[in-house]
């Protein structure tokens, strides 16, 4: 499973997207170090802001079914540069994800971005920031 499969399974989890309000779809294709691959498109609700990312929904499938670590992420939408993923997706990501974990951003022109955790969300709030020595 190379960075062009995983685009193409998160072009494919887009299909699925749940957007009667933005119309804007999204899909996601995550890799764990074990081989398995976690999609997710986003789902939208009627009350705005319970609506969740396909980043997120990916990320969030793969946890529930006892995964944690992650070798590569891919995420499309029909955009003109690389879909840039929101803030809320970035603190999950930080979470699980390390600087080795891949982000591979991109349209539908596969126009791609990869890029690192350390780029897109700097100076991240982590669990250790509660543990005061
Ligand atoms: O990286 C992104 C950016 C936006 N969205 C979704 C949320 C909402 O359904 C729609 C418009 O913001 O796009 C994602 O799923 N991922
Ligand atoms: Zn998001």
């Amino acid at each position: 499973m190379n960075q062009d499969e995983l685009i193409n399974l998160a072009i494919e989890a887009r299909e699925m997207a749940y957007t009667p309000y933005s119309k804007f779809n999204v899909g996601a294709a995550l890799r764990t170090k074990s081989g398995k691959v976690y999609t997710g498109c986003n789902i939208e609700n009627a009350a705005y802001p319970v609506t969740l990312c396909a980043e997120r929904v990916a990320i969030f499938k793969a946890i529930s079914e006892g995964e944690k670590e992650f070798e590569a992420l891919a995420v499309v939408a029909d955009t003109n540069r690389p879909v840039p993923p929101c803030g809320s997706c970035r603190q999950v990501m930080s979470e699980f994800f390390t600087e080795e974990t891949e982000i591979y951003i991109t349209n539908l022109q596969l126009n791609t971005k990869q890029t690192t955790m350390e780029e897109i969300l700097p100076f991240s709030f982590q669990s250790d920031d509660m543990n005061k020595k």
